[in-house]
């Protein structure tokens, strides 16, 4: 059995005396592919956002390679977040008046130096060879995404964080991204952590979390890819 690299022991999360999140015993194998579901309001965002070190936790602890998070400082958790983990969200967030290759440049300027011949490198990894000099309003909304997913694995992450990453994608963009992603994984070999609502999304999978209320109420094997 591969060595966990997120190990949630009592994990909680409440806003005011809202418990976004309840008591989570959570172990994620090295490698492994995880969907999130569960109705709006359930907790997946939470969970993701203390997964990637966005937010403290209330109680418990989260490990994510053996680190702590919740025992790191401010500029530690920067450092976690730089180094550990990308993030693709649902909105973009890309930079409107920048083209896409400088959008890269953007990420690896807070990672560390802008390279243009690696952020170049990456945007044709995931196939933007040809679109190196467009803004974001000049690409499709699967284009926009995949700029993010070239922005997200820059810095050769161990985990990669989704936020439904295909939600405002249409089918044909959809099972585009979750190719591209299939394929940077078995390269690259980091777990993932994916919340969706598509049932389609979550078979790409090994194993699903159904959350409820900030709970997790059930869990299956999926078929994986
Ligand atoms: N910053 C916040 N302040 C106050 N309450 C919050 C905050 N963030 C989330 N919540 C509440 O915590 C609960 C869980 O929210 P969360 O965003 O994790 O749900 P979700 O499952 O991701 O929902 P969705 O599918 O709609 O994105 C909800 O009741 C939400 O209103």
């Amino acid at each position: 059995m591969a060595a966990a690299i997120i190990e949630t022991s009592g994990l909680t999360r409440s806003y005011g005396d809202i418990c976004a999140l309840k008591p989570l015993d959570l172990s994620v194998p090295e490698g492994e592919w995880l969907t999130v579901m569960g109705h709006s309001g359930s907790g997946k965002s939470t969970l993701l956002n203390l997964l990637g070190g966005l937010d403290r936790p209330s109680g418990g602890s989260i490990r994510v390679r053996g680190t702590d998070l919740a025992t790191l400082t401010e500029d530690g958790l920067a450092r976690f977040r730089r180094d550990s983990v990308g993030i693709i969200f649902q909105q973009h967030h890309l930079i409107p008046y920048l083209t896409a290759v400088e959008n890269v440049m953007m990420s690896q300027y807070f990672h560390s130096v802008p390279d243009e011949a690696e952020a170049r490198h990456a945007l044709e990894r995931v196939g933007l060879g040809h679109r190196l000099k467009n803004r974001p309003g000049e690409l499709s909304g699967g284009e926009q995404q995949r700029v993010c997913i070239a922005r997200a694995i820059i810095n050769s992450p161990r985990l990669l964080l989704g936020d439904e990453p295909t939600g405002n994608l249409d089918h044909k963009s959809t099972m585009m991204v979750m190719e591209l992603l299939r394929e940077l994984r078995d390269e690259e070999r980091f777990s993932i952590v994916m919340v969706t609502h598509n049932q389609e999304v979550a078979a790409w999978g090994e194993r699903t979390i159904h959350m409820d209320d900030g709970c997790l109420v059930r869990e299956e094997r999926t078929k994986g890819c």
